[in-house]
């Protein structure tokens, strides 16, 4: 387990750009275990590569990502696997494949994952008969099973309606806060970018970010604000 005074994940001058056409500017963040950051932004500012990169699904083009323990990502809209007739229970149970579980210690973590994200009574039911929003909760369930150190989720909550996503959102924080692993998760939501630690706001050159009401001005596009070990970009060609 990292010592709390280590960042757990940390990005340095990370740059990453599309067939030459760059999303990702310069980024800097070192993040410790226990804390919570949202990427927020409009769409297409670069969440999802961002997360990607950070996950090490992508290789920047510039700079390093460092990652201690293990990571769990959850990526936006995921599809059902229409040949592979998994129930909820299957997909969550992969989750604690690898954590040397007992066989009844397993089915308690797989019972307490699907009722934390509110699908007690759904076990039996494959993915493919569920909605979008009870299949990205099942696989929230299922990377939450996992217990990674580092836990990257791209908008699980996009798509549910507000007692889900209250009920999804409380459910993050307490993964820093009861175990302290480090979250980090896109999201539109206000609520949640309020709750976290640390906001990284990508915005474009095209569309600037906009901070919603109430949240004050100190946590600006590019002026490092409340977290001052983030250092914010905006789209720009790495020289
Ligand atoms: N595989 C890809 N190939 C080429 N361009 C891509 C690819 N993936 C994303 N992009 C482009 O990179 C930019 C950032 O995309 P990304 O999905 O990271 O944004 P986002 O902030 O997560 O958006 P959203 O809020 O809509 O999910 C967009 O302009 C997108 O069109």
């Amino acid at each position: 387990m990292t010592p709390p005074n280590v960042p757990a994940l940390s990005a340095h001058g990370v740059c990453f750009g599309y067939a030459g056409r760059e999303v990702i500017h310069d980024v800097d963040l070192e993040l410790g275990r226990g804390t919570v950051t949202a990427i927020a932004g409009p769409n297409g500012a670069g969440k999802s590569t961002l997360l990607e990169i950070l996950a090490g699904v992508r290789t920047p083009q510039q700079g390093e990502v460092r990652r201690l323990g293990t990571v769990s990502l959850v990526v936006q809209r995921p599809a059902a696997p229409e040949t592979l007739p998994l129930t909820v229970r299957d997909t969550v149970s992969m989750g604690t494949w690898g954590r040397r579980l007992g066989r009844r210690q397993a089915r308690e973590v797989v019972a307490e994952m699907i009722d934390a994200v509110g699908l007690t009574g759904y076990e039996s039911r494959p993915l493919t008969d569920l909605s979008g929003g009870q299949r990205q909760r099942t696989l929230l369930a299922q990377a939450l099973a996992r217990r990674a150190d580092i836990v990257l989720m791209d908008e699980p909550d996009a798509g549910l309606d507000a007692a889900s996503r209250g009920r999804i959102h409380d459910l993050l924080l307490d993964q820093a806060d009861r175990r302290g692993a480090v979250v980090v998760c896109a999201t539109h939501h206000d609520g949640f970018i309020a709750a976290a630690d640390r906001v990284v706001r990508l915005g474009s050159v095209r569309t600037p970010w906009q901070a919603p009401p109430g949240l004050g001005p100190g946590v600006d596009l590019a002026a490092g604000g409340d977290a001052p070990h983030i250092k914010l970009h905006r789209v720009q060609r790495c020289t």
